[in-house]
């Protein structure tokens, strides 16, 4: 930004920065005055920076839609509608034309009349049809019940080596029903926390007890970045899962968008959100009790995201996840850790039986706690 280009192009600026990060980003870009063009997958964010969507469809054309996300969802769904009806009038049209002519073929009497009949379907202008972008399924099968509490922190401290404690006096507890977002600012120890749950630290103080069978399904960047490249997603699945038949992996790897050729070709050629599919695949394959997402939106698309919240929300696993996405936070938390200096802060929905009324807590206390517990800034 300090060059002050003319042009400026973004991919995915939003991932992994913070809320006041993405805050600040917004403000300077809502006062850039010289073009912009970005990729990002952040509808938030969307919504308060551009005025115009370029559409890259699934019928590889690229549509212009004047302003935000959200408006681009309507006007893209009026169009679907209303190309839908034109096709359906027109195949209706041309039905009937095309019953007079094989009625009246062969008369005499009428024969300019079917003349003009085919003259008047010639010049029929065909209506394409407009692709409907590519449907995601993103499910994780319901695991066996296990018994409560699944994971248990109690009063856990950690610091790296020669370091001070990140944090201290942590408590906290995970069961199938957990729905928990652990937000706060860049370096404050978030993903160390995840670390020292999964077992991949040990606490320097304290105790992390997991139930004996449980399974945790686990998405960092890390993952995507572990994954052999130079395997294709059916072989790495295959290594993986020897038991699994290639069919059903198929099947599994086309609901989330990874059917045809992309589930054979290496991986060093998918793009980021599709690399992030096949660590999804292969989590939901285990059939996770705890899911541990660390910012699992990071280069997914939004379709993919809409597809991630719902599958989510109908999972019958616990949750943990870490994002900045405030649409992903909203969406599925009913309880937010907020990872403060030294600490970790629990906050609970007030109103777990009413929808609108946690959703509305949700992103007052997203944007509340964590704008009031930072000291960082940009
Ligand atoms: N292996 C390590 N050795 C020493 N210090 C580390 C190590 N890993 C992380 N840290 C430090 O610990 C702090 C917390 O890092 P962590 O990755 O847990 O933060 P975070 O809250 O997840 O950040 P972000 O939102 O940017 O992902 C940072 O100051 C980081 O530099």
């Amino acid at each position: 930004l300090f060059v002050a280009p003319d042009v400026l192009l973004l991919d995915e600026p939003t991932n992994h920065l913070d809320l006041h990060a993405v805050l600040w980003l917004e403000t300077y870009l809502q006062g850039w005055d010289k073009t912009l063009v970005v990729v990002s997958h952040a509808r938030s964010f969307l919504n308060r920076v551009v005025s115009d969507i370029l559409h890259f469809s699934g019928d590889k054309k690229i549509v212009r839609y004047k302003g935000d996300y959200d408006k681009f969802e309507i006007s893209r769904a009026e169009a679907l509608r209303a190309n839908e009806a034109r096709r359906e009038a027109q195949d209706k049209a041309r039905q009937h034309m095309q019953s007079f002519i094989s009625k009246f073929r062969a008369s005499a009497n009428r024969a300019a009349m079917v003349q003009s009949r085919i003259k008047a379907m010639n010049r029929m202008e065909c209506v394409a049809e407009i692709l409907e972008d590519p449907s995601l399924r993103f499910a994780f099968p319901p695991p066996e019940p296990i018994s409560s509490p699944v994971l248990q922190v109690v009063d856990v401290a950690f610091s790296y080596p020669g370091k001070p404690a990140l944090f201290s006096r942590v408590n906290l507890g995970l069961d199938m029903s957990s729905r928990v977002a652990l937000v706060g600012p860049n370096g404050i120890g978030k993903s160390t926390l995840l670390k020292v749950i999964i077992g991949d630290l040990e606490p320097s103080r304290g105790s992390v007890t997991r139930a004996a069978r449980l399974r945790m399904g686990r998405f960092s960047q890390h993952h995507v970045d572990q994954l052999d490249l130079s395997l294709t997603a059916l072989e790495a699945f295959q290594r993986q899962f020897p038991a699994a038949k290639p069919l059903e992996i198929r099947a599994h790897l086309g609901s989330m968008g990874l059917g045809g050729n992309t589930a054979l070709q290496k991986m060093s050629t998918l793009s980021g959100g599709q690399k992030s599919r096949v660590a999804f695949a292969q989590i939901m394959w285990q059939r996770p009790h705890l899911l541990l997402l660390d910012e699992p939106t990071n280069h997914l698309d939004l379709d993919a995201v809409e597809a991630l919240i719902h599958a989510l929300q109908e999972c019958e696993c616990g949750l943990l996840v870490i994002s900045h996405d405030e649409h992903l936070v909203t969406s599925i938390c009913e309880e937010l850790w907020v990872a403060e200096p030294g600490r970790v802060r629990l906050l609970r929905s007030p109103h777990p039986e009413s929808e609108s009324a946690v959703g509305g807590w949700r992103t007052r206390v997203w944007r509340g706690s964590l704008l009031g517990a930072s000291s960082t800034s940009l």
